[in-house]
């Protein structure tokens, strides 16, 4: 048999055929619907935060000079609410009941709390005397107009948006979503929760996919399912070009057996159908429809999932400016064998104090195994045994 081809030359073809999702447009949001976004530019406040000077307490705006002597008693000269308007600049030696939030008036440059006032209708006796800005909040002093509120490269949480909307900022830049269009291929498959027929399972390579896709911060434009059927499957992959996917997955159809629908529509058009020096996940194939890049991953549960993580997982995640997944050294608990010539993708589970442990075996039918595991563990090509206390590379789920 001719060479496998090695995981991390078909790695270096994936990332040629997606390339073309690097020179995507950003995409203008409505402010809520930023929520988990990444931002494409600086965001600048067109405005001061806070946007004028106001009060921090609910209490009375006086000029520090008048009450210097405390104690002393001033006249109320009248009230500002927070509420829309200007208020009338405080006349020397007197006081302005004022309320949190309220526009400080001209002339005023320190608030006295209401709980440090003794009032009648009329006046009000303070105790003793207050610093210049004293509980007055300055236009600006949180961010100056024309600053940055939140930088370029951000995944926008609630804090964030909250921030832009104090800056008066409707709509915000983010990096656009890379529109994925998920297909299962099969004859055997039905929808999860469909009564099972002899011979039929569930489709657990759609579900999974698509909620890979958006783990990794890409949206899932089309999800869909065909039987073994050329024809079906070229319909199937015209809908997801006619909703706009920039990128298709497929699982299935990709091995040697006589059903194999994705070689059987790809293969004239040019895919490239190979076998790679990995377990699992050795049949693979790339093609182009209509100038969409095509990855097909083979049928197998474990495999098609673990395709994703390996090969397009990580551009997807950088471009949404995600962070990388977490790949780390770890201690394996006890000793394995791998197969020579092969990169091997176990499942693990991290234990305490930086170990790691398998959890079932290699099959890649064993797809409860891997919903038991939180990280793969990398088997090098040239590595056939480890003992308990090796070091073994980890990927995180
Ligand atoms: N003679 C050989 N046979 C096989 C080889 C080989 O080298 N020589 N490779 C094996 C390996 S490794 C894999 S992986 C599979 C890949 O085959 P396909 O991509 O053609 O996948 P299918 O035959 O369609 O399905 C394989 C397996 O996975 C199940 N499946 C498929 N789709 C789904 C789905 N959406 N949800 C759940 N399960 C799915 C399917 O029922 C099969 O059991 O080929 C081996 N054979
Ligand atoms: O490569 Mo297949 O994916 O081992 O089962």
């Amino acid at each position: 048999m001719a060479d496998r081809t090695s995981v991390d030359a078909h790695l270096a073809r994936v990332l040629a055929l997606l390339a073309p999702l690097r020179s995507r447009a950003d995409e203008l949001v409505p402010l809520p619907e930023a929520l988990g976004r990444v931002t494409a530019a600086d965001l600048v406040s067109p405005i001061d935060l806070p946007p004028f000077r106001n009060s921090q307490m609910d209490g009375f705006a006086v000029r520090a000079a008048d009450v210097a002597s405390a104690p002393v008693s001033l006249p109320i000269a009248g009230e500002v609410a927070a509420a829309p308007g200007t208020p009338a600049a405080l006349r020397p030696g007197t006081a302005v009941r004022i309320m949190t939030g309220a526009p400080v008036p001209e002339g005023a440059d320190a608030i006295v709390p209401v709980e440090d006032a003794l009032t009648t209708n009329e006046s009000v006796s303070i105790a003793r005397s207050r610093t210049v800005g004293e509980y007055v909040r300055e236009a600006g002093s949180d961010l100056p107009a024309g600053s940055v509120v939140v930088p370029t490269g951000v995944r926008l949480a609630s804090r964030h948006l909250g921030a832009l909307a104090a800056s008066g900022l409707a709509s915000v830049p983010v990096r656009s979503r890379v529109r994925v269009a998920v297909l299962s291929t099969g004859s055997e498959l039905v929808a999860p929760g469909s009564p099972l027929g002899p011979g039929q399972i569930p489709d657990a390579n759609g579900v999974a996919l698509a909620a890979a896709v958006r783990s990794a911060g890409a949206e899932v434009v089309l999800e869909g399912r065909v039987t073994d059927t050329a024809a079906e499957l070229e319909a199937l992959l015209e809908a997801a070009l006619a909703v706009g996917a920039d990128l298709v997955l497929t699982s299935g159809g990709v091995s040697m057996g006589e059903h194999e629908v994705v070689r059987e529509l790809l293969e004239p058009h040019g895919a490239v159908v190979d076998v790679l020096a990995m377990q699992p996940g050795g049949p693979q194939a790339l093609a182009t429809w209509n100038g969409v890049p095509v990855v097909c991953f083979p049928g197998n549960p474990v495999s098609s999932q673990l395709s994703f993580e390996i090969f397009v997982a990580p551009s997807l995640r950088e471009l949404a400016g995600l962070p990388a997944p977490v790949r780390e050294p770890r201690v394996l608990e006890s000793g394995l064998r791998s197969i020579a010539g092969r990169r091997q993708f176990l499942r693990g589970r991290r234990t305490r104090g930086g170990g790691v442990t398998t959890v079932a075996g290699p099959g890649s039918h064993l797809v409860a195994a891997l919903a038991a595991s939180d990280v793969l563990i990398v088997i090098p090509e040239d590595v056939v045994e480890l003992g308990a206390g090796d070091s073994v590379e980890t990927w995180e789920l």
